[in-house]
């Protein structure tokens, strides 16, 4: 006997007779406001993370060489520190690099502005701050972050080298994330480079003095980082550090076709 029920397909599912609701799927987001609460949860927040990291991605993928420059929001213009990061933004410009910053003022408007006047391209990457805040006018291409943890993806997975001038809480974040995604092999590529010898060099010698003398750090840890105060030698140390990891690359692939070669031979003269 043929069963006579209302039937109705919503997507992959089939409701029967009673199980049918009242309303259709396209009614219920279409028709009504509800409250608003579910904007504030976590599965919501999930997709605003989601989204970040595809604008991110969309946004960078096609930079070339990058290297990112950090320092602080707070350094004024005209200042000495404003000028090393302008023209560290310039050198690199010249030298081929793509200079991402955190799109706001101070060493980072330094750096994208010396990158902006070489015809280079500068990208900035602002986070969304309790007080108002908008990216610096030096850069061609820019995204706000509301999550800074993605943020600092876009930081690492688009740069080949962090260079760090002098700054606050902020820059020590950074340049500690880098170094220990360097030091625990997380990220194999790059070079992290302290500009200002004066600025840094109590911190440095504190590393080697207490961190290794403590043994909280191995002894080559502390040559993870480089110091300087010399623009050009900053765009020097990454350009080898480049040419040194297309050489490791290099090597590498020639070491899996050779395998691939020899394997390929002895199947033939197996077969
Ligand atoms: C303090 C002021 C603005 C802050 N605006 C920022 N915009 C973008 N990125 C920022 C900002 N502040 C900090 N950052 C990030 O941290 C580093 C600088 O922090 P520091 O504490 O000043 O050292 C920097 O590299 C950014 O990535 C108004 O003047």
């Amino acid at each position: 006997m043929t069963e006579s029920r209302k039937v109705r397909s919503a997507g992959p599912l089939t409701y029967r007779g009673n199980a049918i609701p009242e309303t259709t799927t396209d009614q219920r987001l279409l028709d009504r406001r509800g409250p608003t609460d579910w904007v504030h949860t976590d599965p919501w927040r999930v997709l605003r993370i989601q989204s970040e990291f595809v604008e991110g991605f969309g946004l960078l993928s096609e930079v070339g060489h990058a290297v990112s420059v950090f320092g602080s929001a707070r350094t004024k213009p005209d200042t000495p520190y404003y000028e090393l990061g302008r023209q560290i933004g310039t050198k690199l410009a010249d030298a081929g690099y793509t200079v991402i910053t955190g799109g706001g003022p101070g060493v980072m408007e330094a750096a994208n502005r010396g990158a902006q006047e070489a015809g280079g391209t500068s990208i900035g990457l602002g986070i969304e701050l309790p007080f108002e805040q908008s990216l610096n006018h030096h850069i061609d291409m820019g995204v706000t972050f509301r999550y800074f943890f993605v943020r600092k993806t876009m930081f690492v997975k688009y740069s080949q080298a962090f260079v760090v001038l002098p700054g606050g809480f902020g820059t020590l974040d950074e340049l500690f994330e880098s170094v220990t995604l360097v030091q625990t092999g997380k990220v194999t590529r790059f070079p992290v480079v302290l500009v200002g010898t004066d600025f840094w060099g109590g911190l440095v010698d504190w590393i080697r003095g207490t961190l290794l003398e403590e043994g909280t750090i191995s002894p080559d840890d502390p040559d993870l980082m480089y110091l300087t105060d010399d623009p050009d030698e900053v765009v020097d140390i990454i350009r080898k550090s480049h040419v040194d990891l297309a050489r490791r690359e290099f090597e590498a692939a020639r070491v899996v076709d050779e395998a691939a070669s020899v394997h390929a031979a002895e199947d033939a003269s197996e077969g």
